[in-house]
């Protein structure tokens, strides 16, 4: 299951994203925003990174504006890799090196068009493991430590 989220700056890609998972029969819920007025990025990134954390959801999406607020907030969360991604070769390496579960855009800064190729290359990309797993073994150890401080 994916959960996906924006602020008011992400809400028309977050809408068209949701089309672009319905196009592809993605299991999906809305966590919101839910229209254009002024709301706090930080409130969606806790709804979708915090189901992502527990494991209620596999994956997320999260839009703001640029995409750095939506970025810095969701990596608070155990156990959550997001990844802001800018490009097609971004969008591949957040999975294939990063096996990045959660994909941040900047709905000010992407097309449209943009957003839902980047969504496309994400979900198809697998990630690719060996090296790049024992990096990930060192962000949890990472995570681990700093939290027990
Ligand atoms: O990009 C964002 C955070 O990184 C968010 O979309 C913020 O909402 C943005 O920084 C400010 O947007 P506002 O419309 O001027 O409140």
């Amino acid at each position: 299951m994916l959960v996906i989220g924006s602020d008011h700056g992400g809400y028309e890609l977050k809408t068209a994203i949701i089309e672009l998972l319905k196009e592809r029969g993605v299991e999906f819920a809305d966590l919101g925003t839910d229209g254009g007025d002024s709301v706090d990025y930080p409130d969606f990134a806790e709804k979708v990174a915090g189901a992502v954390s527990t494991g209620e959801a596999d994956l997320g999406i999260l839009i703001c504006g640029t995409g750095i607020g939506m970025s810095i907030s969701a990596n608070k969360f155990a156990g959550v890799r997001a990844a802001l991604v800018h490009d097609e070769f971004t969008a591949q390496m957040a999975r294939e090196h990063n096996n990045a579960n959660i994909l941040v855009m900047g709905g000010r800064v992407l097309s449209l068009e943009q957003g839902k190729k980047f969504v496309e290359i994400w979900l198809d990309t697998q990630f690719e493991g060996g090296r790049h797993q024992n990096r990930l073994d060192k962000i949890t150890a990472i995570e681990k430590r700093v939290n027990s401080i």
